[in-house]
């Protein structure tokens, strides 16, 4: 249940007379997501998500979160747009936290993707890239290669206790990536998700029907959102990797952005190198968090058996991609 910080009526009738979105009829706690506290607000003239932003969110990155928002509404892409209060900006203060009230996006997130679901998140992903390609905001990528050796250090006895030999193999791993990370400036660049997981997606019926969580955006490689969203969109249960899955997410993102041949080169480090990142920052929680938390750590052992799927990938043909020539 994410819900950390309780807004009561009174705290937020008094927050909505900032705003020009009419009063509450309607205000429950969403249970879904792990980082923020997040409302469902349905005013008298339409629906809103309340969020505060708590603890892993640093308040100085929110602008650039509304930025991205922002410029992705002003190019048609579907994504929360950010309500501006009375005073101009998006950006508030509720119960001691960072607040915002963002737009109420329409759709179901898929519990297991099919491949349809896959191809269209690859196209939308695409098409996300182009429209943040002209916007000059930045950030960076604070969670990317330089990170995770000091996110590891102290955790290898948790890792031992998830699976014998974990410790060495991640060790390992850690050595291969930091040797075989590219140069950033040798691929496109841009403002990436960097989060994109089905929970983050909405589609109504088939149909992609938008994006949510910019929480994570950044600026870093275009191939780098790529291969957070094959980790995340193409694997089964137990670290099958699906290739139908993988073609048709490559096959989409494709059909608007080709790769260069720099990226077809690069993209088995990334795809390794982003599910290092999600295993790392899950095992950090899975020691971390105390055992009565109010939310439930994510399992890294689902990250750890797709890890070792990439050990043994050498090109992006292992992951279902298909040159525009073949
Ligand atoms: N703009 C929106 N429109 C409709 N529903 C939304 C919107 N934003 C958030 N939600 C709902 O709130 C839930 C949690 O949102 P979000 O994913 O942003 O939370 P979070 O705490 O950042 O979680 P995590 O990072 O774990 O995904 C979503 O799963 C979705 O159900
Ligand atoms: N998507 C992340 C958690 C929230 O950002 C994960 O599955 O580990």
């Amino acid at each position: 249940m994410a819900v950390y910080t309780e807004v009561d009526d009174e705290a937020l009738a008094d927050f909505l007379l900032r705003y020009d979105i009419g009063e509450a009829i309607a205000f429950k706690g969403i249970a879904e997501g792990v980082e923020n506290s997040n409302y469902l607000l349905e005013t008298t003239k339409a629906r809103f998500i309340l969020t505060l932003y708590e603890k892993r969110v640093n308040a100085d990155d929110l602008p650039f979160f509304m930025g991205v928002m922002e410029a992705l509404a002003d190019a048609g892409f579907p994504a929360p747009l950010p309500v501006k209060a009375r005073d101009g900006s998006a950006l508030q203060e509720l119960n001691d936290r960072p607040a915002a009230i963002v737009t109420f996006l329409n759709g179901m997130s898929p519990r297991k993707p099919n491949a349809s679901q896959c191809q269209q998140i690859g196209t939308a992903m695409a098409r996300m890239h182009n429209a943040l390609a002209s916007t000059t905001l930045s950030r960076p990528n604070d969670l990317s290669v330089d990170a995770w050796p000091d996110l590891f250090e102290g955790r290898e006895a948790t890792a031992a206790t998830l699976a014998p030999n974990l410790a060495t193999l991640i060790a390992g791993d850690l050595d291969r990536l930091l040797d075989q990370w590219p140069d950033p400036e040798d691929l496109p660049q841009g403002i990436i998700h960097a989060d994109l997981f089905p929970d983050n997606a909405f589609f109504l019926g088939e149909n992609f029907s938008g994006v949510i969580d910019f929480y994570f955006a950044c600026t870093d490689m275009l191939a780098y959102d790529i291969a957070i969203a094959l980790n995340a969109w193409c694997f089964e249960a137990r670290g099958e990797f699906n290739m139908t899955k993988g073609r048709a997410l490559l096959a989409g993102y494709t059909s608007v952005r080709d790769f260069t041949d720099a990226e077809v080169k690069a993209l088995p480090a990334l795809i390794h190198g982003a599910a290092m990142r999600f295993f790392l920052t899950r095992l950090v929680d899975w020691t971390d968090t105390p055992a009565d938390a109010l939310v439930r750590p994510k399992d890294p052992t689902e990250y750890a058996e797709k890890l070792g799927f990439h050990r043994m990938a050498r090109k992006l043909e292992d992951y279902g991609y298909m040159p525009a020539s073949s």
